[in-house]
């Protein structure tokens, strides 16, 4: 083998081909990546890229194709060979052991190797550092599960450094990231790269991509339709490539909300935990959007607000009577439906079919809406998975074998379903591609048509202003700003940090 260990490789992916069940989703897909460029690779839901990912940090195997480093063909069976070869991946889903802590996850794989003492001295060390060049503000000692995702997804980047990765393969790590965080997490991968580590990055942020990367590859239904260098390159060139047509992804505006709607949904003094005295009120086809940084409180109110969590002072009121008991059953009795932030832990059961995970929420005494009228369970389930697009092989297929943008959407069927009065939504396109954005956009307008109060959580700040009627500011479990349509931006980012400085 004549290839340096410590050098990032030259990769050359050659006829990869990929099926499940006889439905192929990878096809021929021939590749290059130079060592220390940063390349990025973008695509519709359902296009490949994870499926590509996967296979490269041995997560699973093509059924064609050959990989070559630095021109030697190589094998990557498993995880473990990939990460022999200096490649890590970091996947949708996530691979840390929760019970664990910090320090034990980073160097897990690395303890057969040495006597505890002198590890436990030199992990230390290590973390220390590696967390000094990443610029990360991650506790050593902290269990992992007891850390929101975006920290955990910077311990796995801290496991990956550890272990000296030449290829870092990133799939949509900014989609858990709020802006301050994602910018962080470019400046690292563009210093990672300057200093020769290859990074294979999937984004649905276009501009995002084009910001960091050398080049660029657009994968359709499977195939490789183009590599292109960033620089040449818009994002209305990438759209055009990923769907196959030029479309518009221009944000639909809301209808303005009648001056005499009545007050669906309200909440006065609303405490527990980071949620320290919130006040609201939406009105019927009003979008209400709650803006902050994270630890601000945005997704524990909308769970105070739902009765996923049980408020320890305040009341929330749907039509002016009072949601007693603060237990989600109450909640959706009266017309509340939530979509959570988290697909897997809140809202899906990964190992049911599509159409099961849609139906669920229908339970007896649901309210009967446009999509559910004159129709049986299972046709309206195949009306919403149309209507939110969901690309699945077929509908009695599991959730977990759909993209991760499709499982979102799933995630949303399932609730509109039950045509609820209020939906409350955290994170609406989370790892949605740019059309099934637009898409999803259109239906949340759509809903407040219909006479829907909708509040909205995103880390998104100009999705959240294209989308929303008002955006109200949340910082340190507090209102601190309600701000209209048409505000800038950056006004409502220094709202979030309050007196702390702004970063550019
Ligand atoms: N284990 C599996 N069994 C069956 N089909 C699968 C499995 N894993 C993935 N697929 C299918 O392969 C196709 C490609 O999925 P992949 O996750 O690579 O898409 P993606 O481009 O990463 O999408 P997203 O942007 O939504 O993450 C999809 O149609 C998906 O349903």
């Amino acid at each position: 083998m004549t290839t340096d260990v410590n050098r990032a490789p030259s990769i050359s992916v050659r006829g990869i081909g990929k099926s499940y069940s006889g439905v192929s989703v990878l096809r021929g897909v021939d590749l290059d990546i130079a060592p220390g460029e940063v390349h990025g690779l973008v695509g519709e839901n359902g296009a490949g890229k994870s499926t590509l990912l996967k296979i490269l940090g041995g997560a699973i195997r093509a059924d064609d194709g050959t990989i070559s480093f630095d021109g030697e063909q190589v094998t990557i069976a498993s995880p473990r060979d990939a990460i022999a070869h200096g490649v890590s991946l970091i996947s949708q889903e996530g691979a840390l052991v929760p019970a664990l802590s910090v320090l034990d996850n980073v160097f897990l794989a690395q303890w057969s190797q040495r006597g505890s003492w002198i590890r436990a001295r030199h992990d230390k060390r290590r973390l220390a550092e590696l967390i000094e060049l990443t610029g990360f503000t991650v506790d050593p000692a902290e269990r992992v599960d007891r850390l929101p995702i975006g920290v955990q997804q910077q311990v796995e980047i801290l496991r990956s450094l550890a272990r000296g990765a030449r290829v870092l393969a990133l799939d949509e790590p900014t989609a858990v990231l709020s802006e301050h965080e994602k910018e962080n997490l470019l400046g690292l991968i563009r210093r990672l790269a300057a200093n020769g580590t290859t990074i294979i990055l999937i984004s649905h942020f276009l501009d995002e991509v084009l910001s960091v990367a050398d080049r660029v590859t657009v994968l359709r239904d499977g195939n490789l339709i183009r590599t292109g260098k960033a620089e040449e390159t818009s994002p209305r060139d990438l759209v055009a490539q990923m769907v196959g047509r030029e479309i518009d992804v221009l944000y639909p505006d809301p209808d303005p909300v009648p001056a005499d709607a009545a007050v669906v949904l309200s909440a006065r003094g609303l405490r527990r935990g980071l949620v320290q005295g919130v006040d609201l009120e939406v009105r019927a086809g009003e979008i209400l959007g709650i803006a902050g940084l994270v630890g601000s409180g945005r997704t524990e109110t909308l769970r105070l607000l739902f009765g996923a969590d049980k408020a320890t002072e305040g009341v929330v009121e749907v039509d002016g009577a009072a949601l007693k008991r603060g237990t989600p059953r109450h909640a959706m009795a009266a017309g509340v439906a939530m979509v959570p932030e988290s697909r897997k832990e809140q809202g899906l059961v990964m190992v049911r079919s599509v159409a099961e995970n849609v139906a669920l929420s229908s339970l007896p005494g649901r309210r009967v809406g446009p999509f559910v009228r004159k129709k049986t369970e299972r046709d309206a389930v195949g009306e919403i998975s149309k209507t939110v697009d969901i690309r699945a092989a077929n509908p009695a297929a599991a959730i977990e074998t759909l993209s991760g943008g499709n499982q979102q959407k799933a995630l949303f069927a399932k609730w509109l379903l039950r045509s609820p009065r209020v939906l409350l939504i955290d994170e609406p396109t989370r790892g949605v591609d740019v059309a099934a954005k637009t898409q999803i956009h259109h239906l949340i307008t759509e809903l407040a048509r219909d006479g829907m109060a909708v509040v909205c959580v995103s880390s998104e700040i100009e999705e959240l202003l294209a989308l929303s009627h008002r955006v109200l500011v949340l910082r340190h479990g507090r209102p601190v700003g309600e701000y209209p349509r048409g505000t800038t931006p950056e006004t409502v980012i220094s709202a979030a940090f309050g007196d702390q400085e702004v970063s550019p």
